[in-house]
């Protein structure tokens, strides 16, 4: 059957109004994008008590998605379909309570994705494991491993990545190499290759509760080293865990195209020659717990609320490449054309996420610092002034990779909520 004919019989069933026959047209014209059509008919289920559809409406109108953004509607939705008994439901509440901007960020986070582990939930699995993998004790570790096998047995790829990571280098377990590299032919056959070396040797685990899981770990304060007063840059070595940084690259390097700077006379986006990295901006609806964490993480480390930050951005440098000095406050034209109410770009978080041969230091001329990349370690620097206006000095370059490759996270946040959860 061609789309066209699947989705002509897809029609004719839905003339039958049954929920089930809405929720599949709906699925197949998300898939067209046709997603004002899909909003429709996925509520016109959800109405009609599907918990599949209820959650489909909810993640919609969290987005934005063939609808206007509500994220009260939302966890409405999702509430209903988890009073309907689904473990699903009770993941995406967590992800949504987890920004504490909705929902408010309470003991229910844990229970709700505990409820999504016990499923089997492939991303809640994911979610946990990264989580008991930045946990010191022994325990926590093998739980840890077993949440990455069962999400890799339920055919989560990323799992799997982070699985062989580990057995391959004895993190949480013993050295493993066969088993790992038994998972990565497995992969390599669906076309994904292996993950640059990413090593942490050491992050804060206080704070952190073994045995247990207690989300709001990411929200443990962090002391950064101050690095310069003028401009403001501070470090924190091991913010994120190789896990994290692994999640970050295995989330990005598919999606990654030529990096754009805003051009300063148009205010649009442009490629340029200060900019020759290559990036990926996550979009929000790509989120899930384990990547919200780690987006949770990196604003909370740099004492401004997530639902303040835009995209979470991972950049690729290759031997050569390099952004050339410049601030990260935006011009007045652009802020207009991209959330004016959010202002303008208060603070940046960068994470060096794996390990860098030669070169790729951030370099501030200003101060003359200039920050090695570490894996995990955070940089975090003021653009403008605490009057709100911007500071000249916030000048900063990634210094061109010599050997080797640089993977970046950049988290740029503004002065008011950009996000609406
Ligand atoms: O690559 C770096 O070290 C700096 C990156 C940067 O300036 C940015 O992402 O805004
Ligand atoms: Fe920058």
């Amino acid at each position: 059957m061609s789309d066209d004919t699947a989705l002509l019989e897809l029609r004719r069933q839905d003339h039958h109004g049954s929920p089930q026959a809405l929720y599949q047209l709906a699925t197949a014209l998300v898939i067209r994008h046709e997603l004002e059509e899909a909003f429709v008919l996925h509520r016109r289920a959800a109405e009609a008590g599907l918990a599949n559809a209820q959650i489909e409406c909810a993640r919609m109108l969290l987005y934005g998605v063939g609808c206007e953004a509500d994220a009260e509607l939302a966890s409405a939705w999702l509430l209903r379909a988890e009073h309907a008994g689904s473990p699903i439901a009770s993941y995406f509440l967590a992800l949504v309570a987890l920004g504490g901007f909705a929902l408010p960020r309470d003991g229910r986070i844990n229970e709700r994705l505990l409820r999504a582990i016990r499923a089997n939930y492939p991303p809640a699995l994911r979610a946990a494991a990264i989580h008991f993998g930045r946990k010191p004790g022994e325990v926590d570790q093998v739980r840890c491993i077993q949440m990455l096998e069962l999400a890799a047995g339920h055919g989560d790829a990323v799992a799997a990545r982070l699985l062989a990571e580990r057995l391959a280098r004895g993190e949480g377990c013993a050295r493993q190499p066969l088993a790992a590299r038994d998972i990565w032919s497995q992969l390599q056959a669906i076309g994904i290759g292996a993950l640059p070396e990413i090593t942490v040797p050491e992050y804060a685990a206080e704070g952190t509760h073994t045995g247990a899981l207690s989300l709001e770990e990411v929200l443990v304060p962090v002391t950064p080293k101050r690095q310069s007063l003028r401009p403001r840059v501070m470090t924190i070595d091991g913010l994120l865990s190789a896990d994290e940084c692994r999640l970050l690259v295995a989330n990005a390097e598919s999606r990654l195209q030529r990096s754009q700077t805003v051009d300063p006379e148009t205010g649009l986006p442009l490629a340029m020659q200060i900019r020759t990295s290559s990036d990926a901006a996550l979009d929000p609806i790509l989120e899930d717990v384990a990547l919200r964490s780690v987006q949770l993480r990196m604003a909370s480390a740099a004492g401004v609320p997530l639902s303040h930050a835009e995209h979470l951005t991972v950049l690729r440098y290759e031997p050569g490449q390099e952004y050339r000095p410049h601030r990260d406050y935006r011009p007045p034209g652009s802020i207009e054309r991209d959330c004016p109410q959010a202002g303008n770009r208060l603070r940046t978080i960068c994470v060096y996420l794996n390990e860098v041969e030669a070169g790729g230091e951030t370099h501030f001329p200003v101060s003359g610092l200039k920050v090695a990349p570490r894996p995990g370690r955070a940089v975090i620097f003021d653009n403008l002034q605490s009057d709100g206006t911007p500071d000249v000095d916030s000048l900063h370059a990634g210094l061109p990779v010599e050997r080797g490759v640089k993977w970046l996270a950049t988290l740029w946040l503004r002065q008011a909520p950009y996000r609406n959860f």
